[in-house]
């Protein structure tokens, strides 16, 4: 062999990166893609994933019908008004009492985010050069994955105060030439408290724009619950509800499977009429088919939402990111020497995402306005709740732990702002704040002995958090507070005995207690123990 050809490849082998997949590699790929039978049989028969294929589209302001399930589809189409998919208290105007009134000192319960992962990003077309070859082969590098945005909960917060409102991961970078990969895009990672429900919703600013291009004397309430939301959702059979949805399918903007080259030098065209561009496009549709079905697979956000009440192990995935294009060095074939084309990158995913915070407390206090929660919090734990003479006072949940003994474990309780008659009407505070107290296994009813009918207090009270059916889930205590005034101005039965004999029909106990002047307040320790110590009725 001639001595200078052997010197030139022995060079050419030394300087090449080894990244790249040779021929007969690339033909092998090729040819598996040809046998994925599953997208190819649908295609043929007119039901595959490749005219399943579609972006994602404006999700409101569609009309209401109930829309037959197409066999031919993988999803139900659920319309559901949007009030179930936004929050009335976030739509608030900032002005408005009740928005700040989740927001008082540092605490923050409700928090709307929109959340972005990372486009992939494209592949390269470049080929190799050194001084012995003025173009050599297929060198050009993948695009880097999309960042994705996880989420996990964590102890030792208790606000999502610290929750921003944008949250968008980096995009991969692009491939470049040399056979280099671009780097990945950077993740994003939301740490909650533990006790955040995260749920699927609607960009709060679709929903204002929505409710600013109606008619002004249409309440905000009567806009949100006669839109309706269009959702694609994977189901499940239910034994008693027969299908329901199981979980949001979500959808990236992508280019049509087939359709996501970059092309260099010669255009789109030119490659489209050639015969052997076109049966490597065709191989090339069922590999987009293939990561459209791992996106599908992926993309879904369980239609119930995420309950993080426990701190997560692993952080949970909300968007993954896009996958980075392939380089040209992917479609060196023995028909094809010269690719001057890659594939873009896939698109990233794009979401909304109400958080809840519900906090964990064993035992909620549950009682009109100044019936004296507060003072009782106080009383039996560490926590320092704000106690006044005038109504909702307390205007965000406080948390006391409570220890009974050295040794025993404690327990936590929550006072939440006072409820009153219409509650569940959104009088007042509304019902606002009965997610804190909606996981605790305890409730205790505090009525005070200085309002006009106790008795019909707690009658009240009782029917506005849902009635005996959702008072019989929970272990009930009634506690009758300010006992020192019926003691000192009226006869102490006239009140506390009608409460107390309905209490014992109903089952429940019932102590009276002054907290002011910490009268039975640690016997009230030891009741409030007992009520989470007894069997869970959740
Ligand atoms: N006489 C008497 N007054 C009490 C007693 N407990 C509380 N109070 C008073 O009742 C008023 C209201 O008490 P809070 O503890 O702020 O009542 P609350 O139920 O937390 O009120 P909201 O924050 O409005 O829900 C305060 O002036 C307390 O001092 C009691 O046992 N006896």
């Amino acid at each position: 062999m001639n001595f200078r050809l052997l010197l030139l490849k022995r060079s050419y082998s030394v300087k090449i990166p080894t990244n790249a997949p040779t021929v007969s590699e690339n033909e092998q790929w090729l040819n598996h893609l040809t046998q994925l039978a599953k997208y190819k049989r649908r295609d043929n028969n007119g039901h595959s994933r490749l005219n399943q294929f579609r972006s994602s589209k404006s999700l409101i302001n569609v009309p209401y019908e109930i829309q037959p399930i197409d066999e031919a589809k993988d999803y139900i189409t659920v319309k559901s008004p949007i009030e179930n998919f936004t929050s009335m208290r976030y739509l608030q105007s900032p002005n408005s009492s009740t928005h700040h009134s989740s927001e008082q000192g540092n605490f923050v319960d409700l928090k709307i985010i929109r959340c972005k992962s990372g486009k992939g990003g494209d592949g390269a077309v470049s080929f190799f050069r050194d001084a012995g070859r003025a173009i050599g082969p297929p060198d050009g590098g993948d695009g880097g994955d999309g960042g994705s945005v996880y989420i996990r909960a964590a102890t030792g917060i208790n606000s999502l105060s610290n929750i921003k409102t944008t949250y968008f991961a980096g995009s991969g970078s692009n491939g470049t030439s040399k056979q280099l990969d671009g780097q990945r895009g950077k993740d994003i990672m939301i740490t909650v408290p533990t006790g955040t429900i995260v749920r699927w919703c609607v960009d709060p600013k679709q929903v204002r724009d929505l409710i600013k291009k109606s008619n002004d004397s249409t309440s905000i309430q009567s806009i949100l619950h006669e839109k309706k939301v269009s959702l694609e959702c994977t189901s499940e059979i239910d034994r008693d509800d027969g299908e329901i949805p199981s979980s949001i399918q979500l959808f990236r903007d992508n280019k049509e499977p087939g359709d996501g080259w970059i092309f260099k030098e010669s255009d789109k065209e030119y490659h489209l009429g050639k015969e052997w561009f076109q049966k490597l496009n065709k191989k090339v549709k069922l590999y987009d088919a293939m990561l459209f079905d791992e996106e599908l697979a992926n993309d879904r956000f369980p239609w119930l939402g995420l309950d993080l009440s426990v701190p997560t192990e692993e952080p949970i995935c909300l968007l993954k990111g896009g996958k980075g294009g392939l380089g040209n060095m992917h479609f060196l074939t023995d028909m094809i020497r010269n690719p001057k084309f890659a594939l873009i990158g896939r698109q990233e995913l794009e979401s909304s995402f109400l958080l809840e915070l519900k906090s964990l407390a064993d035992i909620g206090l549950i009682g009109f306005p100044n019936a004296g929660k507060s003072t009782i919090l106080n009383k039996i734990s560490n926590a320092k709740p704000r106690i006044g003479h005038w109504k909702f006072t307390t205007l965000v949940p406080t948390i006391g732990t409570i220890s009974t003994a050295i040794g025993e474990p404690s327990f936590t309780v929550a006072d939440i702002p006072g409820i009153i008659e219409g509650a569940s009407d959104n009088k007042g505070m509304g019902l606002e704040f009965i997610r804190h107290i909606e996981r605790s296994k305890g409730w205790v009813f505090v009525v005070g002995l200085d309002s006009k009918d106790p008795l019909n207090d707690l009658k009240i009270l009782m029917e506005e958090l849902g009635g005996a059916e959702k008072i019989k889930s929970k272990n009930i205590l009634v506690v009758c507070n300010k006992a020192d005034l019926t003691i000192s101005k009226l006869d102490p039965t006239e009140k506390f005995v009608p409460i107390n004999n309905f209490c014992k029909e109903n089952g429940w106990e019932c102590l009276p207690i002054s907290a002011l002047n910490e009268e039975n307040i640690d016997i009230l320790k030891i009741k409030m123990k007992q009520c989470i110590s007894k069997d869970s009725k959740l």
